[in-house]
């Protein structure tokens, strides 16, 4: 790759990129396998079309012989000369006959060529497609961590686009190059090889070209995919966050990023056109050359009766301008599709590149995923065990940082946990790690006794309900938002998890009810809208574990006391996660934990907190506003935790 300050941005799939063997190939092999019959039906059509197509030059060059100058007898290839009209007038009108219908042939098998070809691709696209997405959503959560939206979706997007670009052009030029110039090059050989080897000598001075162009443009492209994919990322991420860049008034920083990603793009683009706008000159000079050294030649030798020089001369190479048309015919048309082999390895390349991350993403193995003999959790008690555990996030360089250390608690079935403790101190954490969004660096996390790693992932998620801090909503309506997952939900089931949630009161009087749209994410709901939406849809699924992440931190305090009221039926008899940061959401848990800086530091009931006097009393308090000052050691604590997370980020 030539050097560029853009080679030291990450790409962050250049490290799944696989770069093993051709990547396109493999594709076809997997994908295409599967439609071969119109894969072989196209180029079949293909060839057949090419054939028609060196007809009418070669039934012209007949014409003109023996109709026009009358230099030779009238005589087709293959055809008895018993089958031939005698009459000249019969003779021209067969002539025509065969270009008229060799045209009308061309023409309809280049229909049956596109329709089998483009039916090849585009099944060949769709399953490529959803295999990428199924492969991309299997990925662990931090391989989402450490990547743009915008990225991954130029895979799915540009790249298998640029797939199906390769297929449905590319490859039939490949197929119109092999037969033209093959079929156009034997018929020159065998009428005069000597005069033949003028275009044919093109042939591989054009080949050495294209190879050379393929070294050089290849880094270019792979430039170009990785700054449409940063930039996408970037508007991806800016029409995301509109709301803050208004808020912020930083539209002309915004707009400034964008011109810097989008200029890097021009810079990548540009890159290439030059390259590319500088070889194919070079091809073209050279089809050029070859054309007029014919006309030279050939023309030279109809007009003088012998050609400029004696090597031309072989036994029976008479120049007649039927075959110096043929020739010129021909070695004009010898020059398209050879400009195009370069413009073919020029995109394929580009789909080659394309190509290799969509294979890398294939291939990648998720790092969480089911153990061989993952076996399902059945009837499910709802104990929880997390043993010395201990997890680090990798930082932007690959670097672990830890965030939870010599974690071990026990829950038994049907408890209730609160989990407090200051921001970033891990409680989302510890809770990720149960749902085995990740896995921890050492230690166990255990369900009824078994670890969560030998249980298939499905049945472990399934058997918890989540709620996290900013609950997604799909595009859709509040239904499809409750029922999210389940195929046949009940709507009554689906009141009554409303209900409990605090949501059907509000949902039944929106607009159309259960059938209101909720916007993009929700946007059409205030923020305890959408938490309530939220933890009716875990509610309604059931499970035998709750986990309830500031759940209801965007509701005013009645109605989470309401919630909280509605939801003591449901959690009395399963075991129960709460985090809060409101103290009150969490008192009557029969276990609080605290948590700082990764670590428990107090465990107990809420009395027996409060008699403990530590950094649960402290927190307490200063919520009941029971306070006069701040205690000192509270606000020191409190500023060093901040200093940390300043720190680490
Ligand atoms: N995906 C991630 N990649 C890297 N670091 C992360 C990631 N998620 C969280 N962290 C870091 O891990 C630490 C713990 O985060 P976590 O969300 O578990 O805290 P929390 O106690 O739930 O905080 P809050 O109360 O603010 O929700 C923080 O320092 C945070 O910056």
């Amino acid at each position: 790759m030539p050097p560029n300050a853009h080679d030291d941005d990450d790409d962050s799939f250049d490290e799944i990129r696989n770069e093993s063997g051709s990547s396109i190939y493999r594709l076809f092999r997997e994908y295409g396998r599967k439609h071969w019959p119109q894969f072989f039906g196209g180029a079949a059509a293909s060839i057949l079309q090419m054939a028609m197509e060196l007809v009418p030059a070669f039934v012209l060059a007949i014409a003109i012989d023996s109709l026009f100058f009358d230099t030779r007898a009238f005589a087709l290839p293959l055809v008895p000369e018993a089958w031939l009209p005698e009459a000249q007038g019969a003779q021209f009108l067969l002539a025509a006959g065969l270009v008229g219908g060799s045209y009308a042939l061309n023409t309809g098998l280049g229909w049956i060529n596109d329709y089998m070809w483009n039916g090849f691709a585009q099944h060949f696209q769709h399953n490529v497609r959803v295999d990428s997405y199924d492969a991309m959503q299997r990925r662990e959560l931090s391989f989402f961590d450490n990547r743009q939206t915008g990225e991954v979706m130029s895979v799915l997007n540009n790249d298998v686009n640029q797939l199906e670009n390769f297929l449905t052009g590319d490859l039939n030029t490949i197929i119109t190059v092999v037969v033209r110039v093959g079929g156009m090059g034997v018929v020159m050989l065998a009428i005069n090889w000597r005069l033949a080897l003028i275009p044919v000598a093109a042939i591989p001075i054009l080949a050495y070209l294209s190879y050379k162009f393929r070294e050089l443009i290849h880094p270019k492209y792979q430039r170009v995919r990785k700054s449409v994919g940063q930039m996408n990322s970037r508007l991806e991420n800016n029409v995301g966050g509109i709301q803050t860049v208004k808020a912020y008034t930083t539209e002309p920083f915004e707009t400034g990023r964008v011109e810097d990603a989008s200029r890097e793009y021009l810079d990548a683009q540009w890159d290439a056109i030059m390259a590319r706008i500088t070889f194919f000159p070079t091809l073209a000079i050279t089809t050029q050359l070859s054309y007029v050294l014919v006309f030279l030649i050939g023309g030279w030798w109809v007009v003088t009766g012998s050609p400029p020089h004696p090597f031309f001369n072989g036994p029976n190479n008479a120049m007649t301008a039927g075959t110096l048309v043929l020739f010129l015919n021909y070695t004009r048309r010898f020059s398209w599709p050879m400009r195009r082999v370069g413009e073919v390895l020029n995109n394929y390349q580009y789909a080659e590149a394309a190509g290799e991350r969509i294979t890398g993403l294939l291939d990648l193995e998720p790092r969480v995923k089911d153990a061989p003999d993952a076996t399902p959790l059945d009837d499910l008690e709802g104990r929880v065990e997390f043993d010395d555990v201990n997890f680090s996030y990798e930082n932007d360089e690959g670097d672990p940082e830890q965030v939870l250390r010599d974690i071990s608690f026990s829950v038994e079935p049907g408890e209730y946990v609160g989990l407090v403790g200051p921001t970033g101190a891990g409680k989302s954490t510890l809770m990720k790690l149960l749902l085995r969004f990740y896995d921890p660096d050492d230690g166990d996390v255990r369900i009824d006794g078994v670890d969560v790693d030998e249980v298939t992932l499905q049945s472990l998620r399934d058997s918890i309900g989540y709620v996290n801090q900013e609950p997604f909503l799909f595009y859709g309506t509040a239904r499809d938002n409750i029922a999210y997952g389940l195929d046949d939900a009940d709507d009554d089931e689906m009141y009554e998890a409303a209900r409990i949630a605090g949501a059907h009161e509000f949902v039944e009087e929106l607009p159309d009810g259960y059938d209101t749209m909720v916007g993009e994410r929700g946007v059409k709901l205030s923020g305890g809208q959408r938490q309530r939406i939220a933890l009716a849809r875990a509610i309604l699924r059931d499970p035998e574990i709750m986990i309830l992440d500031e759940a209801t931190s965007h509701v005013d305090n009645e109605t989470e006391a309401v919630i909280q009221n509605n939801l003591s039926g449901m959690i009395a008899d399963r075991t129960t996660f709460a985090i809060a940061h409101r103290l009150s959401t969490v008192r009557d848990a029969d276990t609080i934990l605290v948590l700082e800086d990764g670590e428990i530091v107090e465990r107990g009931t809420h009395d027996e907190l409060i008699d403990e006097d530590g950094m649960y009393a402290d927190l307490w308090n200063v919520q009941v506003g029971d306070v006069e000052a701040l205690p000192e050691e509270f606000v020191e604590r409190t500023k060093q935790g901040y200093a940390d997370r300043i720190d680490t980020e």
